[in-house]
């Protein structure tokens, strides 16, 4: 179990980026004190709703991929990926290639609003417990 989440990554389909925003302006409290690094266009949304972001490449020409790397070498503590289940991404190969990296290294991955929220909870009780040890 991981004990502490300094670093996240957000990405968004575009048909989530809207709600994607919505859900990071609403939970902007939880966010405090941890590191985003996002796909490049998912960023720059973030970085107009106020959020301070390292935006790498946009997901089509690798941001997803640059990702992967990042939650391979241990330097991503949770993913949330507001993944969009009706769209056609030319990228999928690199899409399925974050989720797995995920998997093989037990890095928390929410693909949907709902789990994101119990993520951002979760990591609230791990700060909180921290804070009280
Ligand atoms: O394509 C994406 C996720 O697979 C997201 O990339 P952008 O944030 O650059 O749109």
């Amino acid at each position: 179990m991981r004990e502490s989440f300094k670093k996240i990554a957000i990405i968004a389909h575009d048909g989530k980026k809207a709600e994607m925003v919505g859900f990071f302006k609403d939970h902007i409290d939880q966010l405090t004190g941890v590191e985003i690094v996002a796909t490049g266009t998912t960023g720059s949304h973030l970085a107009k709703a106020g959020l301070e972001v390292d935006a790498k490449l946009s997901g089509p020409m690798g941001g997803d991929a640059q990702i992967a790397a990042m939650v391979a070498e241990g330097d991503i503590d949770a993913v949330l990926f507001f993944r969009d289940p009706l769209g056609k991404h030319p990228h999928e190969p690199d899409v399925q290639m974050l989720l797995r990296l995920c998997d093989l290294y037990d890095v928390p991955l929410a693909t949907n609003p709902a789990s994101a929220t119990l993520l951002l909870n979760g990591i609230d009780v791990i700060k909180a417990k921290a804070k009280v040890e």
